[in-house]
């Protein structure tokens, strides 16, 4: 049995796709939203798109319990206080992360945080080039199942492939979760880039500079070159970094036209900028471009500036 934690965009797209295998459990934190979402089968997440009969829509985390898998769609900040305030549901279940940050309290992604809260529990991570509003509408695509229990990984990449997602299967939770995470701070400054007016050759420049330091971290804590190649990062970075689907991209677009930003929104990119520049200063990682992105979103400098001190930079190979 599958449960979904999480009924914003992703999590209620993922529950659509999921319930074409069978019956699936979507949870959302309000009472009064689930009630509201389980009688007009629809959510203001993903407009006009119907909820198929096959998801029960619940806030009850004792129907969350039931499941062996859980899939967490939520913010990546948030996660910790989910695992923590929901022990006794979650623990020993396998736990498939959907989100894409770094936790800013302890630098780490999303599947070293499930194993730090919940020993038992079987973390996995699930990442790849997928909008919600085209997975709700049943569009293919194609992601990344990542599980360091081999076994584990088979069962969870047979039970969440569906119609509309392939998934490939790897034993690297670190190369998934830094690869998700790192290209959301690469897309707020592909879209500055392009709010500012510098142009698609400024842009394609800062997307190969920005996979070069995501792939230089990746490296450096460990993680396989190979998933960085992949659909959890080479495949997600030029998705979000070229289509205006993306939170990310529109931030940063607004950002370089001096625009104001839907504050609501999830924009996983402006935490995660600011965790990772820590990151990469305490391990002496050079990430100048997303150090800029940290500095920018923080409102510490502004994007032309920030431009300037990337071109200024001591020439060197590539
Ligand atoms: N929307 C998309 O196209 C995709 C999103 N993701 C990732 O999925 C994660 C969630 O994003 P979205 O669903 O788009 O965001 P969203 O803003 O649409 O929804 C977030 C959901 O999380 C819930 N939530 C917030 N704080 C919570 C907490 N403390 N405890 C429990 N639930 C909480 C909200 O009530 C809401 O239902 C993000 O990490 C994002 O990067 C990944 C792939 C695609
Ligand atoms: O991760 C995503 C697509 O794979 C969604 O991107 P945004 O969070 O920028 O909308």
């Amino acid at each position: 049995m599958i449960a979904v934690a999480g009924a914003g965009a992703f999590g209620t797209a993922l529950a659509i796709s999921l319930a074409s295998n069978g019956p699936v459990t979507l949870w959302a934190r309000d009472a009064a939203a689930s009630a509201r979402m389980r009688e007009r089968r629809e959510t203001a997440y993903l407009p006009g798109v119907t909820l198929p009969a096959g998801i029960d829509i619940t806030a009850e985390m004792a129907a969350v319990a039931l499941a062996d898998t859980v899939l967490l769609a939520m913010p990546a900040q948030t996660i910790r206080g989910f695992l923590e305030a929901n022990r006794d549901a979650l623990d020993g279940k396998a736990l498939v992360a959907c989100c894409k940050g770094i936790d800013l309290a302890t630098l780490t992604g999303a599947a070293s945080t499930i194993g730090a809260i919940l020993p038992g529990a079987t973390p996995a991570i699930l990442t790849g080039p997928s909008f919600a509003a085209d997975i709700a509408r049943g569009l293919p695509t194609a992601l990344t199942i990542a599980c360091a229990d081999e076994g584990a990984g088979h069962r969870l990449q047979r039970d969440l492939t569906t119609g509309n997602l392939r998934l490939y299967r790897t034993t690297d939770t670190l190369g998934a979760e830094l690869g998700g995470a790192l290209k959301n701070v690469i897309a707020i400054a592909s879209g500055a880039c392009i709010g500012k007016g510098y142009g698609a050759s400024a842009r394609a420049a800062l997307m190969t500079r920005g996979f070069a330091e995501m792939q230089r971290l990746a490296a450096h804590l460990g993680a396989d070159p190979a998933t960085l190649m992949g659909l959890s990062g080479f495949g997600d970075l030029t998705l979000t970094c070229t289509s205006d689907l993306s939170r990310n991209y529109r931030f940063g677009l607004a950002l370089g036209r001096g625009e104001a930003f839907d504050a609501g929104a999830t924009v996983e990119g402006v935490r995660t900028a600011e965790a990772v520049a820590h990151l990469a200063r305490r391990e002496g990682v050079d990430m100048p471009i997303t150090t800029l992105v940290a500095e920018v979103v923080g409102g510490r400098i502004e994007v032309a500036a920030g431009l300037g001190q990337l071109l200024s930079r001591p020439l060197k190979e590539e």
